[in-house]
């Protein structure tokens, strides 16, 4: 109880609710106004269901509150059907029924007396013998009154579950009455069918029912679970020893249960099981689709072109004329390969003249008249394009016109353009293929139309994409497409330590670390509240005027989410420091931490549905849509903690409201994951490196982070890690297999 609270005495009253103030909808926290026989009174308490006009019975705690007065504190309460005909009134015309009002509901009462109720849920034709009350009315009156009935009743049983409200208004939407039959003999269904349920929860409520744990649903269920667990992984599919080990560790039956119900999944085609030599790799259906399909576009697309070929060395030396600038032979080979082929890959490492190419391939095929898109998988990467081009680049969501359909599925259909409407272009470029996940690769596939040419081009060594798959890198250990491999590192970027030491890297050799550098620095330090310090120094004095560039924009990347050095610990550290308390900033406690106006915060989960817009500086919305991606930043410009909205301005300044319910899906992001980063380039990057596990500390990953930073890579830590990891090739393997399933269908043909 709070200090500036008083409680009197118990009461119980009853009355309409006149009013909801306020409601969360996520735990049924509610103010409301009732009025009754004495008159009105403010109740606060839980309330699972309620409407403004209903007639309740509240028990609770009458308290004194130095702010809000005299209140209810209701500890239980009754939804009443009222009884005297003044109630029957007022509740009939509180809107509570839409299309009757106060006059008509005055009338039928009049009519009916304290019969109302039955009649007009038993013999509702007998409505329309009110004057203004037609037959067809009288229906949509009795069918409202049930509808209501019914989903309170729903509201109650689902309650007993501990279910929220918002879940049971969504179970209730997605199955009506079904719900019960549902609930009662598979809540695992609910899993599947509604979004935000998870297998955690259905089987906290089968356990509340008594569900037996080796139920067929259940089994089903776990095997389905740890599928899409993995997939939250990276990986598309699970072999089957993985699938057992981590199935049976979930749910605790034996492994007879689980091999039966795989069987009967496969039959149901809701997984797929591929025998190899060594084991047999089984997928969730959607994810074996994905790749198959992709597969089967990808392989249509790559049709030879004919091309003259006697003049396309001259044409080539004629563009290099225009834009100054010579290409090496492999570059050369690329642009000539972009003419002959369907399907292209470019790939190389950092300055090996990834744009350079693309920008000669673009002037190509615009001086052959041809129509050109570009884009690239996040905000951050395309608008680069852009700059390095020089031609409008977009992200790939954008490209393919998210359609903001309600239905966030694995098949990956929110976008307006698919098979049916597909993307109207001679040639599509993507580039920083390597972020690129199978269901994004998916989509973008069955938008591009046989007879675009399709050119990938990315950096094979960087980490593979946070979602599932291992797009590029099946790509080409496919063999199947035409490729050109960059490899000379350019006199401009040869003069940065960083590309220097990206490439040296990748080739597992040690660098200098003597601090002789212009950009790549080593401070050695052994422990983590002083590699913390000296990092703090470097964020908050030396790294701004050294690259030129705000606090916010020096990225602290760390391999880890837990431990001293891990972004959870770190974040609550930058956070006070870089954006401290302040009265005028509104703050919002989440979990352990909070969220504070002016933080730095990370979009965690892909959501297409969420609605942003742009503003000018008079206010006037000037661009609106709607989707927020894994991996989007922005800062937190507002937190209103009466209408639980908190607002951020992303890239672009697209500006989104947050329902505090929806938190989940924002982190703070002054430190972020090594994985996270992908694809992002800032202007310094700081990174502690202590020790980790081994499976972490690799090459691939220290590479990544190094790619990021465009000025100026500082490291706090230890030579020693550096070191190791350079030595270190041993992957987190990724189970993915688009190269299998394109030499599968090459095989076929
Ligand atoms: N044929 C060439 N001759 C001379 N300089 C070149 C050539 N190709 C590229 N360069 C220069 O090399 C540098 C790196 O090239 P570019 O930016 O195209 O590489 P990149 O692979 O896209 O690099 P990153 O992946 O780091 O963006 C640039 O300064 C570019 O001007």
């Amino acid at each position: 109880m709070n200090g500036n609270e008083e409680i009197t005495l118990a009461e119980k009253i009853s009355g309409y609710v006149e009013r909801i103030v306020y409601q969360n909808k996520d735990n049924g926290y509610t103010v409301l106004n009732i009025s009754g026989e004495e008159g009105e009174m403010t109740c606060v308490g839980t309330f699972s269901f309620i409407n403004e006009g209903d007639f309740i019975e509240v028990e609770g705690e009458l308290t004194s509150h130095s702010v809000y007065g005299e209140q209810l504190k209701v500890l239980n309460y009754e939804i009443k059907e009222p009884e005297d005909m003044l109630s029957i009134e007022r509740y009939l015309g509180s809107g509570a029924i839409k299309g009757l009002g106060p006059g008509l509901s005055a009338r039928i009462v009049r009519r009916f007396k304290k019969d109302t109720f039955r009649i007009i849920e038993e013999e509702p034709e007998r409505l329309s013998e009110i004057k203004g009350i037609s037959e067809r009315m009288a229906r949509e009156i009795s069918l409202q009154f049930e509808e209501k009935k019914e989903m309170r009743s729903a509201m109650i049983f689902l309650q007993q579950y501990g279910i929220t409200m918002n879940l049971a208004i969504k179970i209730y939407q997605t199955y009506g009455n079904r719900l019960y039959e549902v609930i009662k003999e598979n809540p695992y269904q609910l899993a599947e069918d509604i979004n935000g349920v998870g297998f955690k929860q259905a089987d906290e409520i089968a356990e509340k029912i008594g569900i037996n744990t080796d139920s067929d649903y259940r089994v089903k269920a776990g095997i389905h679970h740890v599928l899409l667990y993995a997939s939250t992984n990276g990986h598309v599919y699970l072999p089957k020893r993985e699938l057992f080990a981590q199935t049976q560790e979930l749910l605790q039956v034996d492994k007879e249960k689980i091999e039966n119900q795989i069987m009967d999944l496969v039959i149901d085609k809701k997984i797929v099981a591929k025998e190899t030599e060594e084991d047999v790799m089984i997928y969730a259906s959607a994810f074996y689709y994905m790749e198959l399909n992709c597969a089967r576009m990808l392989l249509d697309l790559n049709v030879p072109y004919s091309v003259y070929e006697d003049d396309l060395e001259e044409r080539l030396k004629n563009l290099e004329k225009i834009t100054k600038l010579e290409l090496d032979k492999m570059q050369r080979k690329a642009v000539m390969e972009a003419a002959r082929n369907g399907v292209l890959i470019v790939t190389g490492g950092p300055g090996t003249g990834k744009t350079t190419t693309i920008n000669t391939i673009i002037r190509f095929f615009e001086s052959e008249g041809m129509e050109i898109l570009l884009a690239a998988p996040t905000g951050r990467a395309a608008k680069r394009m852009s700059e390095t081009t020089g031609f409008e680049a977009q992200t790939i969501h954008r490209l393919l016109e998210i359609s903001g359909s309600s239905v966030e599925s694995e098949k990956g259909n929110h976008f307006e353009r698919n098979e049916t409407n597909p993307l109207e272009t001679d040639v599509l470029i993507i580039d920083e293929m390597s972020m690129v996940d199978i269901s994004l690769m998916n989509s973008l596939l069955k938008a591009t139309a046989v007879g675009t040419r399709l050119i990938l081009v990315g950096d094979e060594n960087q980490l593979p994409s946070v979602g599932p798959g291992n797009v590029l890198r099946d790509i080409i250990y496919s063999n199947c497409f035409p490729m050109v491999r960059l490899t000379t590192i350019f006199r401009q970027a040869a003069e940065s330590d960083i590309i220097i030491n990206a490439h040296k890297i990748n080739e597992g050799k040690s660098i200098a670390l003597d601090n002789k550098s212009k950009d790549f620095f080593l401070l050695q330090r052994e422990t983590a509240p002083v590699i913390i310090n000296v990092m703090l120094q470097l964020i908050m004095q030396k790294l701004p005027g050294y690259v030129n560039a705000a606090p916010y924009d020096i990225q602290v990347l760390t391999p880890m989410r837990k431990g001293e050095l891990g972004v959870e610990k770190l974040n609550q550290v930058l956070q006070q420091y870089l954006n401290p308390p302040s009265p005028d900033k509104n703050e919002k406690v989440i979990g352990e931490g909070f969220f504070r106006v002016g933080d730095k915060v990370m979009q965690i989960k892909n959501n297409y549905q969420i609605e942003w817009e742009i503003k000018n500086k008079h206010g006037f919305t000037i661009d609106q849509g709607t989707g927020v991606f894994n991996g989007d930043m922005g800062t937190i410009k507002e937190i209103n903690t009466f209408a639980e909205t908190l607002t951020v301005i992303f890239e672009e300044g697209k500006a989104i409201q947050y329902g505090f319910s929806a938190l989940d899906e924002l982190e703070l992001a002054y430190a972020v994951t090594i994985h996270k980063s992908q694809g992002s380039e800032y202007p310094a990057v700081v990174m502690p490196l202590l020790t980790g596990p081994r499976m972490l500390f690799n090459r691939n990953l220290l590479y990544t982070a190094v790619t990021r930073a465009k000025k100026c890579v500082t490291i706090v830590g230890k030579r020693e890690t550096i070191e190791k990891m350079i030595e270190n090739i041993s992957e987190t393997k990724r189970y993915s297999s688009l190269d299998l399933r394109l030499a599968e269908i090459q095989m076929q043909e």
